[in-house]
């Protein structure tokens, strides 16, 4: 509401101020699409929160958490990105009573999470977001930093960038060989990214087409064509993405069809997305909790449901075993002394609340160094001093420049008139045909690389050696990235001029971080400190990407869409004119997250600084499981959602197994 009449408002104000006579027409047209557009907001806001209620009804969100039943077998904390999709795994086995708590409401209800090119408009909204800050960056200028972090049923899937590539192979053979178990290998574990996929052909693009007709370097079996997750190439590419992938192939960028494939995900391609044939997200709630799920008897989701701290058994035999969870209602967060609520579980509780609040969740239970856990008043019921360590997080730099041929989407964010006129269009595109523009999901190509390439990184320039840090030759240590405008702050600053935006970012960092606590009020954010630009090999090898990109912002074609003659400060068409000391100085005053934040909880042997074994069980506690992007042995070669899904597939699988042989012995 505030921003449509915002956006009135300043139309109104430029009418009055601007309008000589001859430019009145183009002005009442203006007007009168602005005002459309305002309606069409309007209407498509309206439509969706009645569906969502209706749904919501229809689908029994328990938001009163009095009515929910004492016990359940299995209790799922977190109904977020991987979260989702145990419950419903789990559920498909009408034996086993399950209980998925989330702490948000539904995330496909929002509108923001629909429109693939939206998503930042729910950053920093404490009702969907936790709106985290990180401790001050020693390492980066001493700056804290925004993390945006899902609060909402789907998780970060429901405001993710929609981008599906999963890693490189060598990521799960080195987490088999971490943990001494081969079903994480490549060759094992791949069958789950093939299990939740559903590819669906673009007619009008995809690299494969379509498998009656493959594209010949495409293999049948490569991609998943019957799972609950709609992806394939239904976002929509500028013009200048297009001139990306261009100017990548000749600087000796290899073209590949698939990030995904056997053959490992170094090279340069539009991106695969988790957007469906109708132009709308696919998070982990609307592909795993459907009406289907939601209508099972023993499935029962629980919504503004926050878990204060996980319940635990005397130790019997050596073990204290957790037997449930304390909750309270979100929206007595605010509450001096909100309602708990005790609920219990017969069999298992799995921890599933993402990488900052699952380490978070386990140290306000009794669960982390104890020295720690002590000096916040709570009592120690396992001493496990790797939970919150081994933080990783992949920094990112961006660098923005002049668009000149018009391909810039930044009137999305529209700064004058005409620009309100173009978003009106492609508003109007999105609601009807569900295509265009606003179909974005910004970052529309990539391209991956290794740090050590001589022929992108020549030795005689090049000089430093740097540690390799990749699992294997065929994984990328560098992507770089392509958006169809500019942007500072995660978006909260966009520019006067249409703008285009050359990113990248350090896919296998060596600099580490923690989680811990700063009070123990579990509704309190805990302590985040990447501890960005540690290391010397991570802004060394962010050198390089920054080189890269700036080399390819004056490689054809890419640089003909470039006003190379701005020479504007804040953007960067001479930023290749800079020595390596003032460059590194810029990544240390620019680097941002690019929201992948693994590891926490990161399943290692327990002298390796391990939380978790190969089945995801916690070290010292009974009954108690994490399996979330924090249980990653190292964070991927990549993008995090689809190992976040694959990993959930592969335990709901094995607690399927190990509760069936349960139920039968009883
Ligand atoms: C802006 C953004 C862009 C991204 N872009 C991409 C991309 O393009 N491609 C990609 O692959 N990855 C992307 N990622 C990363 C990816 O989405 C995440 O790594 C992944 O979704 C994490 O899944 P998860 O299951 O670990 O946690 P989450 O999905 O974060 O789920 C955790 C859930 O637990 C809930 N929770 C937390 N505490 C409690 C509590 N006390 N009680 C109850 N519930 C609680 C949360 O509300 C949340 O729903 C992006 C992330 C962000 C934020």
């Amino acid at each position: 509401m505030s921003n449509t009449s915002n956006a009135a408002n300043a139309l109104l104000a430029s009418l009055r101020s601007q309008a000589p006579g001859g430019r009145m027409k183009l002005l009442a047209a203006s007007a009168g699409l602005a005002a459309l557009f305002m309606v069409l907001h309007k209407l498509l806001i309206s439509s969706n929160k009645l569906s969502a209620k209706a749904s919501a009804k229809k689908n029994h969100l328990v938001t009163n958490l009095g009515e929910l039943d004492s016990e359940y077998d299995v209790i799922i904390i977190g109904g977020g990105t991987s979260g989702c999709v145990l419950a419903s795994r789990l559920s498909e086995n009408p034996n086993i009573k399950v209980l998925l708590l989330e702490s948000g409401g539904s995330g496909k209800a929002l509108i923001f999470t629909r429109i693939p090119s939206a998503f930042a408009r729910l950053f920093h909204n404490k009702n969907y977001d936790y709106d985290i800050r990180t401790e001050p960056q020693v390492h980066a200028q001493g700056k804290t930093k925004y993390w945006p972090r899902a609060r909402m049923l789907g998780g970060c899937s429901s405001i993710n960038a929609q981008m599906a590539q999963y890693g490189a192979p060598g990521d799960f053979d080195q987490w088999a060989e971490t943990i001494g178990d081969d079903s994480w290998s490549f060759k094992n574990f791949a069958k789950y990214f093939r299990k939740f996929e559903q590819f669906v052909a673009n007619p009008v693009f995809s690299p494969y087409t379509s498998f009656s007709s493959p594209d010949p370097s495409v293999k049948e079996g490569e991609i998943g064509l019957t799972g609950p997750v709609e992806v394939g190439f239904f976002n929509y590419v500028s013009e200048a993405s297009k001139f990306f992938v261009r100017s990548c192939i000749n600087v000796g960028i290899p073209y590949t069809p698939s990030f995904n494939g056997a053959n490992g995900t170094v090279g340069v391609s539009r991106i695969m997305t988790y957007i469906d044939s109708n132009g709308t997200r696919v998070s982990s709630e609307s592909a795993y909790l459907t009406d289907e799920a939601l209508s099972r008897p023993n499935l029962t989701v629980a919504i503004y449901a926050h878990t204060t701290r996980i319940l635990f058994s005397e130790p019997e035999n050596g073990n204290p075993r957790a037997i449930g969870v304390e909750i309270a209602s979100t929206k007595d967060r605010d509450v001096a002394e909100p309602k708990k609520y005790k609920v219990f579980a017969k069999n298992e509780v799995v921890l599933s609340a993402g990488a900052v609040h699952s380490p978070h969740i386990l140290m306000l239970s009794g669960i982390g160094p104890s020295e720690h856990l002590s000096a916040h008043n709570i009592p120690t019921v396992v001493d496990l001093p790797a939970v919150g360590a081994n933080l990783v997080d992949h920094p990112i730099v961006d660098f923005i420049f002049k668009d000149k041929m018009g391909v810039s989407l930044s009137f999305l964010k529209p700064e004058n008139v005409m620009d309100r006129l173009r978003s009106t269009r492609a508003l109007i595109q999105y609601t009807i045909f569900k295509r265009g523009p606003l179909c974005s999901n910004m970052g529309e190509a990539a391209a991956f690389v290794r740090t050590d390439d001589p022929s992108l990184f020549p030795k005689d320039d090049f000089k430093e050696e740097l540690e390799d840090s990749t699992p294997s030759k065929d994984s990328p240590d560098l992507e770089l990235l392509c958006t169809p405008f500019g942007y500072r702050d995660h978006g909260a600053f966009t520019f006067d001029v249409r703008t285009y935006a050359l990113h990248v970012y350090l896919l296998r960092p060596t600099s580490k971080g923690y989680i811990r606590l700063l009070s123990n009020n579990p509704f309190d954010n805990p302590s985040v400190d990447p501890n960005y630009l540690q290391t010397s090999a991570d802004i060394h090898k962010l050198l390089r990407g920054a080189r890269l990109c700036l080399r390819l912002a004056h490689t054809e074609p890419l640089s003909s869409c470039l006003t190379h003659s701005e020479t504007r400060s804040d953007l960067d068409h001479f930023l290749h004119e800079k020595t390596d000391e003032e460059l590194l100085e810029i990544i240390r005053q620019r680097v941002e997250t690019v929201y992948h934040p693994a590891c926490s909880c990161r399943m290692a042997k327990k002298e390796d600084g391990g939380v978790v074994d190969a089945k995801l069980r916690v070290y010292g506690v009974d009954g108690l499981r994490v399996c979330d992007a924090s249980a990653f042995s190292y964070v991927v070669s990549g993008h995090t959602a689809g190992a976040c899904i694959a990993m959930a597939e592969k335990l709901s699988d094995e607690m399927k197994a190990e509760l069936k042989a349960n139920l039968e012995e009883f």
